[in-house]
């Protein structure tokens, strides 16, 4: 089997990317966040209240025939940014892409935290991260690629993210119109239950690259890329008037600054952020200070890999014995 749906930029500065899926006879479509940094699959429900919810599209298990309820099990996640939610657990058919997993564990939100109520075209997340960091107890469920697993072509699902734009994600088969080039594929460390692996090295715009073993996660569910204050000091000194602020929480620079590319490596390759994608947002709308995609990783414990730097290439995150990920410039 194989499976391919779209992934939607929620909003104008590609904060998080939504994907269609269908979940319960008759399908009940919802837009989630496709995760590589969890794996927990939660939804919105007709179990949230009504106070928390502000628009999303809800999964309401009674309305589905083939929904069952796991007595007994329940699941609350946190997540890096303070987000979070919890609530209990049901199985049902679930379909992404065309992809169909059957009794699938469906985490119905009884509770999720303000960020996750204002983001009203975000209906909940899809965990694509190793099943041994779900949080359902008193048994832990498997991830909707784990349970798909058995049945696709290939170990493989893809992530195509773009910038201000609709990319996609592809289960089971690596699209070769959607890349160019070799992919190059380097290996995964999967505990505690992330995509962590390593980066060769970098560059700040046609300065010389500088080897270096960075290790990380790629975390599609992260909108940015936090990794050691040197690097990130290293850039943002090519940035004038850049400056580290407590007030805003990290880089920040004038809007009209011109900004460096940011090379990464993996293995021999090298993969280019345009400097576009490091001009992130306004602090406000109507400011002339902008705040930067590439962030300080230091009191978060793990460098992250987020949607800044995936979105410059073609990913392949290959669930092989061991499993591995993959680069290629598109
Ligand atoms: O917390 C992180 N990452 C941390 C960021 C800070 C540094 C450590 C990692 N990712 C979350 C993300 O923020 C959430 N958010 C929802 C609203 C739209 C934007 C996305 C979404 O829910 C879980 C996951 O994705």
């Amino acid at each position: 089997d194989t499976g391919s749906a779209a992934a939607i930029p929620i909003n104008e500065v590609d904060i998080a990317y939504v994907t269609p899926v269908t979940i319960g006879t008759p399908p009940q479509t919802l837009m989630l966040d496709l995760d590589t940094g969890s794996s927990d699959l939660w939804v919105f429900s007709s179990l949230t209240p009504s106070n928390q919810v502000r628009g999303q599209e809800i999964y309401s298990p009674t309305k589905s025939s083939t929904s069952k309820l796991l007595s007994g099990h329940t699941w609350s996640i946190r997540y890096g940014d303070g987000s979070g939610s919890r609530g209990t657990v049901y199985t049902d058919n679930f379909t992404i892409g065309g992809l169909e997993v059957k009794s699938q564990a469906v985490q119905a939100a009884l509770e999720v935290s303000s960020s996750f109520t204002q983001e009203q075209s975000l209906d909940g997340l899809v965990g694509l991260g190793f099943s041994a960091l779900n949080t359902v107890r008193p048994s832990s469920q498997l991830t909707f690629f784990d349970n798909a697993r058995p049945n696709l072509d290939e170990e493989v699902f893809t992530a195509d993210l773009k910038y201000h734009a609709t990319g996609s994600y592809d289960f089971g088969f690596i699209d070769s119109k959607k890349y160019a080039g070799n992919i190059t594929y380097t290996a995964v460390q999967q505990s505690p239950g992330y995509w962590t692996h390593s980066l060769s090295g970098y560059s700040v715009g046609s300065g010389a690259f500088q080897a270096s073993q960075i290790s990380g996660i790629s975390d599609t569910g992260t909108t940015l890329v936090y990794l050691p204050t040197a690097i990130v000091t290293a850039y943002y000194r090519q940035v004038q008037g850049a400056q580290n602020s407590q007030y805003y929480g990290g880089y920040v620079f004038p809007c009209s600054s011109t900004l460096p590319t940011f090379t990464f490596g993996i293995e021999g390759a090298r993969f280019t952020i345009p400097a576009s994608y490091i001009n992130y947002t306004r602090i406000s709308p109507t400011s002339t200070t902008c705040y930067g995609g590439l962030q300080s990783s230091s009191g978060l414990g793990i460098n992250i890999f987020g949607d800044v730097a995936l979105k410059a290439a073609f990913v392949v995150f290959s669930g092989t014995n061991p499993p591995r990920i993959g680069f290629a410039i598109k």
